[in-house]
């Protein structure tokens, strides 16, 4: 049986970034850069004014105050309408093409009167409040790398560059299968005995959330042709998540059909808790996650090992989240044995991270993963874990560094 860490480099070793497709720039949002992106010019493509003011010759204004003609206004968008002369001017706005003779623009609050003459009322150095051709942006240079998640400031050096169409890697398309007699689907009136199949929309809106396609394949229930039938349609996804089904149960019959349809299973169970069940097989290229049917397990095993792969199929590089630092506010109580997944609710006291338990941690208890923003890492041989110890952690989500506004 697999340790937590075992597992997750066993399965981020069989998944590979799946192939490149061209979206426009503001579809690449979120996605993974495939190639390096040169640029085609460089930026600024001339030399223009970093300030609303006055275009002049350093030279000239050695000693201030002193007053300037002025001969020309060049505004944003204009175009040069010829060059500083000694003793000259030309008013100029933020982003204009610098006119021949200026080395220095002194900016509008640093001069007074307008119209004919402008005087200068303090001291300039040449090249003062010029962008310069080039200096941000060189022709040729790689301007986004290949493996970069773009973000708003990458969306805007491609826009910067005409680059409305690029290559990202594809977002995975997710097969999510619930399994069971017990479950009903969303809107159907509960009864005793039947439980709505919530597995699949925690499941597809985690997949959404880590930016891959979700596709819903409903319930396959506890007879192997209805397995059977509905596996074969996720096998035709990119990758398959099954929920439930996967542990020792006379009706649990994930792991059979799957093996039945040529699914090579790469390892069942793994020493953690929750989420122990868990399996792992692969399809050709395609990983399929047999994740346990607790709704607390099956979230905290995709948090765990599905989400990490299905970033590196999408051409992610950093998949694993970091652990951070807690201290333990109550002490933490286990078997030892395996490594247990602790569901906190975490807050921020003079800059340490607190770690306190989000409530009763059966696995059957849905409330206290609703509460929980973090998962704590409990060490495999720890039984007794003290209240004020330092204990790893991951986040879920970014809730804990938010402030009320
Ligand atoms: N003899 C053993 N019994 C169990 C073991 C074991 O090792 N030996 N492991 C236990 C653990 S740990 C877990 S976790 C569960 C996982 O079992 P399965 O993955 O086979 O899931 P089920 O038994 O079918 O269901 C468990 C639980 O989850 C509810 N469920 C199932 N599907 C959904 C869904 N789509 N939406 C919401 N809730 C769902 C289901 O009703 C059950 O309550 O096995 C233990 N038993
Ligand atoms: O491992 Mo089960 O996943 O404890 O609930």
């Amino acid at each position: 049986m697999p340790t937590f860490e075992e597992a997750r480099r066993i399965i981020l070793g069989r998944v590979a970034p799946l192939g490149v497709e061209r979206v426009g720039v503001l579809e690449s949002l979120g996605r993974v850069i495939a190639e390096d992106i040169v640029a085609p010019w460089e930026m600024p493509l001339c030399d223009n004014s970093a300030m609303d003011g006055f275009a002049v010759r350093a030279a000239d204004c050695t000693v201030t105050p002193l007053s300037l003609k002025v001969t020309g206004y060049i505004p944003a968008g204009g175009e040069v309408c010829g060059a500083v002369e000694p003793g000259c001017a030309i008013r100029i706005m933020t982003g204009a093409p610098l006119p021949p003779g200026c080395d220095a623009v002194v900016p509008v609050e640093e001069t007074e009167g307008s119209g004919e003459t402008v005087t200068v009322t303090a001291p300039v150095s040449p090249r003062q409040h010029i962008r310069f051709k080039g200096e941000d942006v060189a022709t040729g240079e790689v301007i986004i790398p290949a493996g970069t998640l773009i973000r708003p400031p990458e969306i805007s050096m491609l826009a910067s560059f005409g680059k409305a169409i690029v290559p990202v890697y594809r977002r995975a398309r997710v097969a999510i299968l619930s399994t069971g007699d017990e479950l009903i689907e969303l809107g159907e009136p509960p009864v005793p005995g039947k439980i709505v199949n919530s597995n699949t929309l925690s499941l597809a809106a985690a997949v959404r959330e880590c930016g891959a396609e979700p596709v819903i394949l409903g319930i396959a229930r506890d007879n192997r042709e209805s397995h059977r039938e509905k596996m074969t349609e996720g096998l035709r996804a990119d990758a398959l998540i099954t929920s439930a089904g996967v542990s020792a149960g006379d009706r649990d019959l994930v792991r059979d059909v799957l093996a039945e349809l040529g699914v090579e299973q790469v390892f069942w169970k793994i020493d953690i808790k929750p989420g122990g069940p868990t399996a792992f097989a692969i399809f050709g290229a395609k990983p399929v996650f047999s994740l346990p049917g607790n709704p607390v397990s099956t979230m905290v095993t995709f948090e765990e090992f599905v989400r990490p792969a299905l970033l590196k199929m999408m051409g992610h590089r950093r998949v694993l989240k970091p652990f951070v630092k807690a201290v333990l506010k109550e002490e933490a109580r286990k078997k030892p044995g395996k490594i247990n997944f602790l569901r906190v609710r975490v807050t921020v006291e003079n800059g340490t991270y607190v770690a306190s338990t989000s409530g009763d941690q059966h696995t059957g208890i849905l409330k206290t993963m609703v509460r929980a923003n973090g998962l704590v890492v409990l060490p495999g041989e720890a039984s007794r874990v003290p209240a004020g110890t330092e204990v790893e952690m991951h986040l879920l989500g970014n809730e804990v560094e938010m402030l009320e506004g």
